[in-house]
């Protein structure tokens, strides 16, 4: 079910009509709704039922601090992978029992903030790593929980610069290496062994990947728990796909309850990153058309959106829906939809058949992943405001930026 519905033609969110909200707040502006999140965050929760397990949103998805006090609010957990994320979620009222951290690139400093809070665990990925956290945690006096996040070298059928789970990318532990890292840790005194962790790869769009990595891994758990080293739950990452043009993903409870049929009498606790099924469709980036610019090879129309707003289209040639707010009177053309940046690469969209006028008001679909935390003040420009739509009511939940924003902490040099 999707909350931005078209109602007489107009593209509401919930019940707010979004060229109303363009016209008051100005645009680029992202748009989220309320309702979506909350959907798309109980759909894990109902489907993980009653078996033990946590579901921790990938704060990376998106870490504004409103809807991480939302999601919090529903008892989600959160995975991290940055210091700036751990303080994200405790300013939003997150339960620290309920963080992972990921990431393959901890420091010690993050290390040691993320222990004194008392996060859920450490989803180490590597075995240098494994190290430090031992030495961070007994200089503290503290025990570190660990899951390994493992590779397990499946195909995840995505897109390369998104596909995480191969030989060949730098995330986990060769899963061929895994058993000796385990024995290691168990060897640690301030390391106390929690789970098993893997993340092969976001924007899946079918389950076997899934289920492939979830066999190998089971088979590590089996082998470890012959050896002595108990596993006591299992993380399966993030990465179930959405529907942006005509994909099918798998639904949340079909791929939960597929996991659960492997898992079988094994007492694990299941954990789940999801960012991109809880945020992308909860949200949309409101442009406005500037200027038309047919020319011999295209059709431009220059929005005010542009790649530092959504990076998307740009770095993964991603697709996203672009459909207009209001009709328009302009006759129908296809346009490709181009920003004011300095780059060839500036798309938001091309070749879509939009009646465009300048003064039109555009919503790039399925905007709510990966597109304001993705966004960057490339060519001075501010990042644009977010809101929250829940219902008729409208809040700002990030004020769009302002030049002295962007300029905080330069200094000109004297003499
Ligand atoms: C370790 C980890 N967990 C969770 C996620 C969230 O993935 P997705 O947004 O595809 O659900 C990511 C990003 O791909 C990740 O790297
Ligand atoms: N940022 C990517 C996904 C990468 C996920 C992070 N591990 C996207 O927009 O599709």
């Amino acid at each position: 079910m999707s909350f931005f519905t078209e109602r007489s033609a107009e593209l509401y969110a919930e019940d707010m009509r979004l060229s109303d909200i363009a016209e008051q707040y100005g645009t680029p502006a992202y748009v989220y709704s309320r309702a979506a999140f909350t959907q798309h965050y109980l759909a894990y929760a109902q489907a993980l039922g009653q078996h033990p397990g946590m579901i921790c949103y990938a704060v990376k998805a998106n870490s504004n601090i409103a809807l991480l006090n939302l999601l919090a609010r529903l008892g989600a957990g959160f995975d991290i992978v940055s210091g700036g994320e751990l303080e994200r979620v405790l300013t939003a009222g997150g339960d620290p029992k309920r963080i992972v951290f990921s990431g393959v690139g901890k420091t010690a400093a993050e290390m040691a903030k993320a222990l004194a809070v008392g996060i859920h665990c450490f989803n180490v990925e590597s075995e240098a790593e494994l190290e430090l956290l031992s030495q961070v945690a007994a200089e503290k006096s503290q025990i570190a929980r660990v899951s390994l996040r493992v590779n397990p070298d499946v195909d995840a059928k995505t897109h390369p610069y998104i596909s995480t789970g191969l030989k060949e990318n730098k995330f986990g532990i060769d899963i061929n290496r895994a058993p000796e890292v385990y024995r290691r840790a168990a060897e640690l005194p301030n390391i106390d062994i929690q789970g098993i962790d893997c993340h092969i790869g976001s924007q899946l769009t079918e389950l076997d990947p899934f289920l492939d990595a979830l066999d190998r891994l089971l088979v590590l758990v089996d082998n470890l728990s012959a050896d002595g080293i108990q596993i006591s739950h299992l993380d399966l990452g993030g990465g179930l796909g959405v529907t942006y043009r005509d994909e099918q993903p798998p639904e949340v409870a079909t791929y939960m309850e597929a996991i659960k049929a492997k898992i079988g009498d094994r007492e694990l606790a299941l954990m789940f990153e999801p960012g991109r099924s809880i945020a992308a469709n909860a949200g949309v980036l409101l442009t406005k058309v500037l200027y038309l610019k047919p020319t011999e090879a295209h059709n431009f129309a220059i929005i005010d959106a542009a790649m530092n707003d959504n990076i998307r289209p740009a770095l993964y040639q991603a697709w996203q829906d672009i459909r207009q707010l209001a009709p328009s009177k302009a006759q129908t053309k296809r346009w490709d939809l181009v920003g004011p940046v300095c780059e060839t690469g500036d798309f938001l969209g091309k070749d879509r058949d939009l009646a465009l006028a300048p003064g039109d008001y555009l919503a790039v679909m399925s905007a709510g992943a990966y597109g304001f935390t993705m966004s960057s003040n490339y060519n001075t420009r501010a990042r644009a405001v977010e809101i929250l739509v829940d219902g008729d009511q409208v809040h700002v939940i990030r004020e769009r930026e302002s030049f002295v924003d962007m300029i905080r902490g330069e200094h000109i040099v004297e003499q």
